[in-house]
């Protein structure tokens, strides 16, 4: 996996495992702490389950201690929680600290903000739902989404609905070669076919759903997690309103069978694009191990784009042992500098024509 970039949440030092922390009078102890896991952020106000998984499990609600200071609490954080841990009506707890993530995934920059803000942590998937016929799939979103997911640590999983609309083969061969899996889902009255395989990418782990409006993500949400939004409904409770509005990602649980690693659903209303501005080549490079390896044979400081001299990638294209072999590395290659290239603005066409959007917000198709 690789190597988590900083983010705003490493400006201080953590502490770390559970009876390592430094005792001191502005980090009180908390020995009493529970773990919690962090479900949805709404106006301050966190949505937490505590003792997850056992007879006592129960949902709370939060707010975060003045000692946490400015640091992000986000939806996958597995936070310690004090003070009325009970979930009664109108009880609140306080998050005093953040568990170390292992991934991290952060939504783009943009004018009135700049600064890449994390929305999701201990993550291990990303879902990209792309309708292959309108909306009509845009590829450089694909890439944007691919290269966030590899960048953060996590796999890449696309799910391709409307599959009684359009024929898949194309995307799937596009995204073959850099390791993403494919699902393709078709809603035929009123069942979903696809939807056991996409069951199956989903169990056991905790996968980030992200798609325009119109592709039918809400579809595939409301199959898998019944109920979907009436069970985050605890904060609206506090907020009084009917309905889950908030723009922020939550997490849905997937009902499985007794006995069964919990999977998770996080879904992300209104992200609509990554930040990808730290992300250099050599970290993206991390993601694909085979070519990280020939990059070693590199020039220095070598952009590993096509039109770098001597890049190595090239070499190890040309001394593939037969046709087949050197098919598929420079489809790979080309995947891979798709992919760096997504980063930026220097990718204007997109070969499904979807419109090349330089950087920042994707609009949403109409
Ligand atoms: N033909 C076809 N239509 C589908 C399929 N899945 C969903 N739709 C339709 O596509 C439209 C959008 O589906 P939603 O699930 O609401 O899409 P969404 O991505 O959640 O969009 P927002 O709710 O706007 O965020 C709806 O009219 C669905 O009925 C499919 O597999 N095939
Ligand atoms: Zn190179």
């Amino acid at each position: 996996m690789a190597r988590r970039p900083l983010d705003e949440s490493d400006v201080r030092v953590r502490p770390g495992r559970r009876g390592s922390r430094p005792r001191t009078k502005t980090r009180p102890e908390h020995a009493d702490a529970e773990i919690a896991l962090v479900t949805g952020v709404d106006r301050g106000r966190y949505t937490v389950l505590v003792e997850a998984g056992t007879p006592q499990e129960r949902r709370a609600i939060a707010m975060k201690a003045r000692e946490l200071g400015r640091e992000r609490v986000v939806p996958g954080d597995l936070v310690d929680l004090v003070g009325d841990t009970s979930g009664a009506d109108g009880s609140l707890a306080r998050i005093v600290r953040i568990t170390e993530r292992t991934t991290v995934l952060r939504r783009t920059a943009d004018d009135t903000d700049p600064i890449e803000r994390v929305i999701v942590a201990n993550a291990d998937q990303l879902v990209i739902v792309t309708a292959l016929a309108d909306p009509e799939p845009r590829t450089r979103m694909i890439d944007r989404c691919v290269a966030a997911a590899y960048d953060a640590g996590m796999d890449a999983l696309l799910a391709l609905t409307k599959a009684d609309l359009a024929d898949p083969a194309e995307l799937v061969a596009m995204y073959a070669p850099i390791g993403v899996s494919v699902v393709v889902t078709s809603r035929t009255d009123g069942d979903i076919d696809g939807l056991e395989e996409l069951r199956a990418a989903l169990a056991g782990r905790t996968s980030v759903l992200v798609g325009h409006s119109g592709v039918g993500k809400s579809t595939l949400v409301n199959a898998l997690v019944p109920d979907a939004y009436r069970a985050v409904g605890v904060v609206n409770d506090v907020t009084g309103r009917g309905r889950h509005t908030s723009t922020s990602a939550v997490a849905l649980r997937v009902p499985e069978p007794p006995g069964t690693e919990p999977t998770w659903v996080i879904d992300t209303p209104g992200v609509r694009s990554f930040g990808l501005a730290h992300v250099t080549p050599e970290h993206l490079l991390g993601a694909f191990s085979d070519l990280s390896d020939v990059a070693q044979e590199c020039p220095r400081g070598c952009t590993h784009t096509a039109d770098a001299p001597d890049c190595a990638l090239d070499e190890w294209v040309a001394a593939g042992p037969d046709a087949t072999v050197q098919a598929a590395r420079a489809a790979r290659l080309a995947s891979f500098r798709r992919l760096l290239a997504s980063r930026t603005g220097t990718l204007d066409a997109d070969p499904r024509g979807g419109g090349g959007h330089a950087s920042g917000s994707e609009p949403q198709p109409s």
